[in-house]
């Protein structure tokens, strides 16, 4: 049964030119339950653009995506804020965590959303899990870039999400510290029963995975040539 369901989806930027150039022309994309999936694409082809569109943070021209019963596409701006913070796990290049808040309180961020109370004992667990126990009350300064990364794992999965997106997770790891991590995301989606689709340059990422999908292959829109890396 298909999880994440893409039909007609596109999405165009205005260029600084004053014209408008269409990045995201997907026609069909499907993704069943807890399906794990790589994306391979070239830099600059729109991949970080089709994630956003899917978790919501950006809103497409047409098309529609569903989410299990809930159709994104459909839902305004704080209802698609709302619907991502209870049921997509995120997982950046960067990180993107708060600064300002330990390992444990990032986690613990991640089970508390829409007015819901935190949930310490689950971000405990998830902590336990990424092996970061020790490392609870540590901010991210104070915490290796492979440490890092694994809080933000735990904060994506803590609350068990149906989805996973992850762009580019491994990007900013050495080979060791990828390997570990693209594991670990791995294992603990497989354990959460988080279907997850991730992009990545990155052939011995994309190698791990029983499903890779070209993005010039999913994309319609064409990119200029001397855009294309
Ligand atoms: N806010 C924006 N306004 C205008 N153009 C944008 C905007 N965001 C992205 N673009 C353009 O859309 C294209 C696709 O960008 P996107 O970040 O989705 O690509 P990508 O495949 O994720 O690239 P990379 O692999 O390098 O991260 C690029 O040509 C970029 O310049």
């Amino acid at each position: 049964m298909s999880l994440l369901k893409i039909s007609q989806l596109t999405k165009s930027y205005a260029t600084p030119e004053g014209s408008r150039q269409t990045v995201v022309d997907v026609p069909q994309f499907d993704l069943a339950a807890g399906e794990q999936v790589a994306v391979r694409g070239r830099s600059g082809t729109g991949k970080t653009t089709f994630l956003h569109l899917i978790a919501g943070i950006l809103e497409p021209d047409s098309g529609s995506i569903h989410v299990g019963e809930t159709e994104v596409t459909a839902l305004s701006e704080s209802g698609r804020d709302r619907w991502r913070a209870a049921h997509l796990g995120y997982i950046f290049q960067t990180f993107n965590l708060l600064q300002g808040f330990t390992a444990f309180e990032n986690v613990l961020l991640g089970t508390a959303f829409g007015g819901r109370r935190p949930f310490p004992e689950k971000a405990t667990a998830m902590l336990e899990r990424v092996d970061l126990a020790a490392r609870r009350d540590y901010r991210p300064r104070q915490l290796s870039t492979g440490q890092q990364q694994r809080v933000a794992i735990a904060r994506a999965l803590v609350n068990r999400p149906p989805l996973v997106l992850a762009d580019e997770p491994t990007g900013n790891l050495d080979p060791h510290h990828a390997a570990e991590a693209l594991g670990l995301i791995r294992s603990v989606c497989s354990e959460t029963g988080s279907a997850l689709l991730l992009v990545s340059h990155d052939e011995a990422v994309l190698n791990a995975f029983p499903r890779i999908v070209d993005f010039a292959t999913l994309n319609q829109a064409g990119t200029p040539a001397s855009e294309v890396r």
